[in-house]
């Protein structure tokens, strides 16, 4: 059994997921924590605690909120502990302390668990470097009114994709509606929209002259995120040290290479 502690329990995804794990007969939910402990699974009362679990957890699962992204790897690096991180909104410093504690514990992190975004991951690249400079690229994502980050981490996932396919990166433009600019060709436009119970829509539009290339994914439920978070935490459970991502796991799972 993997004894996860999840980090956000008492959110949205932190709910969902402990839910899965529950039903998982490979993992044990062990603990549950969040910033103000309403419905911690223990008698913690401080996410400072998060230190008390030392060697009684195997793996901590994180949907939760930049700001408890130092605690984490302190955590992680203090009891050599894996880490599955889902969180957004991270900062670049954040990915680089990422990046650093990865040199000592194995951490996963995806901005989207779902499987069928890695697919339109790959789609989004292949049509950018097949439609090459002549197609307008613009991203639309659509998410619940809670949601606190904007652009989705998912958005920036899939722009930073599609620029693999480019010599020269295009730059990013947001909710261009926002500013009376014309459309230049060297950029990636991303719009963000926020209502509602919309679980998580990422379209990616390759607008061409009298032709357009649509590539949609729609999450309707929370529960493949968290089931891509257990996958997650089962392949890094046992691994060496390193940064790992959505990438390297189904590679392992189908033998495909982007
Ligand atoms: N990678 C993926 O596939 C997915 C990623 N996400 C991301 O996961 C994150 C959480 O989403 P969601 O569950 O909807 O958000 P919620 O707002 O519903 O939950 C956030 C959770 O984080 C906790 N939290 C907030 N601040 C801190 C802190 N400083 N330290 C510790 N815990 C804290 C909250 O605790 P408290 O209530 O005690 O304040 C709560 O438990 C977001 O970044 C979201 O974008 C979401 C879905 C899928
Ligand atoms: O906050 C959410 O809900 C989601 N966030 C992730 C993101 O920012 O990309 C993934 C998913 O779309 C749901």
């Amino acid at each position: 059994m993997i004894k996860t502690l999840i980090n956000g329990y008492s959110g949205k995804m932190g709910t969902v997921l402990s839910n899965e794990i529950t039903k998982d007969n490979e993992m044990e939910l062990v603990g549950g924590i969040s910033k103000h402990c309403r419905e911690c699974f223990s008698d913690f009362k401080l996410y400072d605690d998060i230190f008390k679990f030392k060697d009684a957890v195997d793996m901590v699962i994180d949907f939760s909120h930049p700001s408890s992204l130092d605690s984490l790897l302190k955590f992680g690096l203090i009891n050599n502990v894996p880490l599955v991180i889902g969180t957004t909104g991270l900062s670049d410093e954040n990915f680089k302390n990422i990046k650093e504690a990865a040199k000592k514990i194995p951490i996963f992190y995806s901005a989207n668990m779902s499987l069928g975004i890695n697919l339109l991951l790959s789609l989004a690249k292949k049509a950018a470097s097949f439609l090459g400079d002549s197609f307008d690229i613009e991203i639309v994502e659509m998410h619940h009114n809670k949601k606190i980050d904007s652009p989705s981490g998912t958005a920036y996932m899939i722009a930073n994709e599609i620029n693999k396919s480019f010599n020269e990166p295009k730059k990013y433009v947001f909710n261009r509606h926002e500013r009376a600019e014309k459309r230049q060709k060297n950029e990636i436009g991303i719009h963000s929209i926020r209502g509602g119970t919309i679980v998580g829509e990422h379209s990616v539009l390759f607008l061409g002259e009298d032709e357009e290339v649509e590539i949609k994914h729609r999450a309707l439920s929370k529960i493949v995120f968290a089931q891509g978070a257990i996958k997650a935490a089962k392949f890094i459970y046992k691994k060496s040290a390193g940064f790992y991502t959505m990438d390297d796991m189904l590679k392992n799972f189908t033998g495909r290479e982007n």
